[in-house]
């Protein structure tokens, strides 16, 4: 790896290790955990799809290269997707340039987070996304959208139900094949969530949609249950609950990948992943960036 800088290393082991466990999305593939002997609970969808957003999300405030680098060091696998945030054009060209096969635009439903996330009004954003999604399509590259602060902004506050509705419907229209919504700062509960989801869902079907929740207030899990019992299967989780947004202060990690594989069990969802291999990824990040584990599951597992 020459002269890759060492958090851009540890981040390449780290996908390593969960490439073999899980599903790679933001990402990861693989192995299968014995079959849960839980009976599956009535209401809730047959399956759980998990974009482990560890890789990404998890290790973008540690000081690290970019991503035509990470890109440049990492061994793709086939079967595994690696998609990188591409705010304009400019990111789309050099993603596609570094490799990239999926990409992903981040816009957001309050506008004082869009300018100070990425310079620019929502309005803006729809333009340079339209832009990126329109080259990714004609080139078959999946563009999935994600949409900040749905459940509430770090400058603005309370965020409604139908402006989430009306940036998501604008990602969806113009060719998102999932949209992402992102409690950025973590403040909803499962109220907000479901008033939320149900504006949402009255313009794209749950099975394009997608949840992405903070853990800032303890929520993250019970709004993820939420959103399971109305029909969504898809989940944005990071190992160890690493991560938030540089532009979300006061914010804390995702929902740990770990706990959330820990309630689907429990609810007998199957997600085809191997818990302790996803915890044994954990324990590799934690050590590799000096960080301690957010995920309960984890730190009851090592005082076990
Ligand atoms: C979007 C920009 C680039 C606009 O930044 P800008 O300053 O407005 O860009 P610009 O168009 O005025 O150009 C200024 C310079 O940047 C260059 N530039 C312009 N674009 C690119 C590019 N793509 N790649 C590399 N270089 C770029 C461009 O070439 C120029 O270089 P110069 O001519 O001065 O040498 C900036 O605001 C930015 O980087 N923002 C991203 C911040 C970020 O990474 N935030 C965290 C993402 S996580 C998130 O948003 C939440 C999420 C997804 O996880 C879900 C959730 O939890 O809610």
């Amino acid at each position: 790896m020459g002269n890759v800088p060492s958090a851009v290393k540890h981040c390449l082991s780290y996908q390593q290790l969960l490439r073999e466990h899980l599903w790679i999305g933001d990402s990861v593939a693989g192995a299968l955990d014995p079959a849960q002997e839980t009976p599956q609970l009535p209401g809730l969808p047959e399956c759980v799809k998990i974009v482990e957003v560890g890789p990404r999300d998890g290790l973008q405030n540690e000081k690290m290269a970019d991503h035509t680098e990470v890109m440049k060091g990492i061994h793709q696998y086939p079967g595994v997707r690696y998609p990188v945030l591409t705010p304009n054009l400019q990111g789309f060209h050099r993603a596609v340039a570094a490799g990239a096969t999926e990409i992903s635009v981040f816009g957001a439903a309050s506008e004082s987070f869009s300018k100070k996330n990425i310079n620019c009004s929502i309005e803006e954003s729809m333009e340079k996304f339209e832009e990126v999604v329109k080259s990714a399509r004609h080139m078959n590259i999946p563009a999935r959208g994600y949409v900040s602060c749905a459940l509430g902004c770090p400058y603005e506050g309370n965020i409604t139900p139908q402006k989430v509705t009306e940036v998501s419907k604008r990602l969806y229209g113009m060719g998102c094949y999932e949209i992402s919504l992102g409690d950025t700062i973590g403040v909803g509960t499962p109220g907000s969530m479901k008033r939320m989801l149900e504006s949402v869902m009255k313009e794209i079907p749950p099975s394009a949609l997608a949840v992405h929740c903070h853990d800032t207030y303890g929520q993250a899990l019970a709004n993820i249950l939420t959103a399971l019992q109305m029909g969504i299967n898809v989940v944005d989780s990071a190992v160890s609950g690493l991560g938030g947004c540089p532009y979300a202060k006061g914010a804390s990690g995702n929902v740990a990948t770990e706990d959330l594989i820990y309630m689907l069990n429990g609810l007998g969802l199957n997600t085809g992943v191997n818990l302790y291999k996803v915890m044994e990824a954990g324990d590799f990040i934690c050590k590799a960036v000096n960080k301690t584990t957010n995920s309960k599951v984890a730190q009851a597992s090592l005082n076990a």
